[in-house]
């Protein structure tokens, strides 16, 4: 039976040409002939041309998704038509669609962006939660490191303007970012990741005074500041799902989010919001990571769970979101925060936890981890 939907010859009239040159190869090239090339073989030219990645495994197709230069509206009807072809390819039970493309439309009319054709691929990746205190910035500026570990060129956006803290966890409170033109330039951690907080450009008491349109602007400032060769920009939002939450996903557009929060059945309720402040957002959910997941012991590292067990688990179920993976609560967590060196850095176990969560991120994305790097 013929499946109802768009069909993709009609979507690509529609398609510009692709001017410059992805900075990514797609990965199909440089893996065997296989399940995953076959995905790419199964779509028109035109479509495969803009394929970055695509991967199969676990019955689960990833497919990322140049869509540069496709009008917004057309970009739902093209991934919509993308699933189709591949949801009929042997093997395949889900199909997954990252689109990436520039950042907003209205940046171009902003006389301090970088022209399109010279910005490279980046992927904006949102980490949310519903309430603040859950473990949201421990967790990018560790995913950050735990990346930049694997090779991916990773850049940290504080969008948590009211109480930035990845200056202190990523070892750059003394930094001062200068502006080239009317363009910032992020300072370099000495874990390797690139970032901007507004930690950086006020003393800690003058932002809380700010309004939604002036935090909005600052954020901008943070967002579309000269992040040179990133590949992957995680934003660490502020904590909530109020307006100024929603008005950066709908300006900025992240390809995607990660939502994290603790086993309470509290959290968990604010963690249903910020899926709502997402859907509402039009910003797909990668999965979510549950933090303070058990309690590890200092002295044996075993780990007990005074809070329950499987909570984010069922609501993630509930929501038809993966689990990226879970931290437990550990006091060298908080202590190497503390002191700006993530467990990220380390093969601890900690570490570990972070490394799992970073991998599957990474997979999810179609980031293939190229090498391993010495901390
Ligand atoms: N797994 C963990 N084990 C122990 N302490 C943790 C863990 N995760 C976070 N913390 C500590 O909890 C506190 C809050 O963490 P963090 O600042 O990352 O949360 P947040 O959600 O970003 O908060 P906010 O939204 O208020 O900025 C910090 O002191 C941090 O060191």
């Amino acid at each position: 039976m013929e499946k109802q939907g768009v069909r993709a010859d009609n979507l690509l009239l529609g398609l510009p040409a692709m001017t410059a040159p992805t900075d990514r190869e797609p990965d199909t090239a440089a893996e065997p002939a296989g399940d995953s090339r076959s995905l790419t073989d199964r779509l028109p030219s035109e479509l495969a041309g803009r394929v970055q990645s695509a991967r199969l495994a676990g019955g689960v197709a990833t497919i990322v998704f140049d869509a540069s230069g496709v009008a917004a509206d057309k970009r739902g009807q093209l991934e919509t038509a993308i699933r189709d072809m591949l949801g009929e390819v042997d093997g395949v039970a889900e199909v997954r669609v990252a689109m990436t493309a520039d950042r907003a439309p209205d940046a171009s009319s902003d006389e301090t962006a970088v022209p399109a054709a010279a910005k490279p691929k980046r992927t904006m990746i949102a980490i949310g939660s519903g309430k603040g205190g859950v473990g949201k910035s421990t967790l990018t500026s560790n995913l950050a490191v735990a990346l930049a570990r694997r090779g991916v060129k990773v850049g940290v956006v504080d969008a948590d303007i009211y109480g930035p803290s990845q200056p202190t966890l990523l070892a750059t409170k003394d930094a001062k970012p200068v502006a080239r033109g009317k363009q910032l330039q992020p300072v370099t951690s000495p874990h390797g990741v690139t970032l901007l907080s507004m930690g950086h450009l006020v003393a800690a008491d003058k932002a809380i005074a700010w309004r939604g349109p002036m935090a909005g602007n600052a954020l901008a400032q943070l967002i579309e500041a000269d992040w040179g060769e990133a590949e992957l920009l995680l934003v660490d939002l502020p904590p909530g799902t109020g307006d100024v939450q929603l008005s950066m996903l709908q300006r900025f557009k992240p390809d995607g989010a990660v939502i994290v929060s603790t086993p309470q059945d509290l959290a968990l309720i604010d963690a249903k919001r910020a899926m709502q402040l997402f859907e509402t957002g039009g910003v797909p959910m990668l999965g979510m990571v549950e933090n303070m997941a058990g309690y590890e012991c200092p002295h044996c590292h075993e780990i007990s769970d005074p809070f329950g067990r499987g909570g984010a688990e069922d609501a993630a179920r509930e929501s038809g979101l993966d689990m990226l993976g879970r931290v437990p609560l550990a006091i060298e967590i908080r202590e190497a925060g503390d002191a700006g060196v993530p467990p990220a850095l380390s093969d601890g176990p900690q570490g570990l936890a972070f490394a799992a969560i970073a991998d599957a991120l990474a997979a999810k994305l179609g980031l293939e981890p190229v090498r391993e790097t010495a901390p």
